[in-house]
């Protein structure tokens, strides 16, 4: 699959979501919406209500990644209000297996996201079920974190597995995904790629979204994956 980009609103003016979301509506592939609860990870974003009002007034599909504790109570609604991608954390469900075919039967995209030390290994019999993989190369919580190189092995190894089983799933990579970061991602396996800082602390974001994508494009060509 050609690389995508999910610039994620967490670093966008919340004053101004879908004007923010506008500015990239011609050149991004998804929008990342990081919903926190405060309990999940130490910050607290946006929930169910905010997402209702963007799919009004966004051109792109959300890609709704839930940091929340109670990813099982909340993830398949966020599926029938009408997000095209939903991912709950491997750390938070209690039952990942039915909430992740709860989003795939609402008509989402299933997503599992796993915080930088949690290993991939363990999900290797349930990717069957899910339709991302998103790895966390910051810890969960903030945007404009520093890039926690310690994860691109995992990168590494997810794509091994995903290419093990023949299976059509994504393989993205949220934080600290920049212009120094983005090529090394790619050329480890990941093909999803959410960028906030780097995308809405640029003057032009469109043009942010455009170049990252163009290094993206680059890497995955002279990767060996
Ligand atoms: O999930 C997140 C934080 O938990 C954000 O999506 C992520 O950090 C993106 O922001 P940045 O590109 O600025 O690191």
């Amino acid at each position: 699959m050609a690389p995508q980009i999910a610039p994620s609103i967490l670093s966008a003016d919340f004053a101004r979501l879908a004007d923010e979301i506008a500015r990239i509506a011609d050149s991004a592939d998804w929008v990342h919406v990081d919903v926190m609860d405060n309990h999940f990870v130490p910050n607290l974003t946006l929930g169910l209500p905010v997402v209702r009002a963007l799919l009004e007034h966004s051109a792109l599909p959300l890609d709704c990644h839930l940091m929340i504790e109670d990813p099982d109570r909340w993830a398949p609604e966020y599926a029938e209000a009408g997000a095209k991608s939903v991912t709950i954390h491997a750390e938070a469900a209690k039952a990942p297996i039915r909430t992740l075919r709860a989003i795939r039967a609402a008509g989402a995209r299933a997503g599992l996201g796993v915080n930088p030390a949690t290993p991939v290994d363990g999900f290797e019999d349930i990717l069957g079920e899910i339709d991302m993989l998103l790895l966390m190369t910051v810890e969960p919580g903030f945007g404009g974190q520093k890039f926690l190189d310690v994860v691109l092995p995992k990168v590494r190894r997810a794509r091994e597995l995903i290419k093990g089983r023949d299976l059509p799933v994504w393989l993205q990579v949220d934080g600290g995904v920049s212009t120094e970061t983005i090529e090394r991602c790619a050329e480890a396996g990941a093909d999803v790629f959410v960028a906030g800082n780097a995308v809405y602390g640029a003057d032009d974001p469109a043009e942010a979204v455009r170049r990252l994508r163009g290094q993206a494009e680059e890497a995955t060509a002279k990767a060996d994956w």
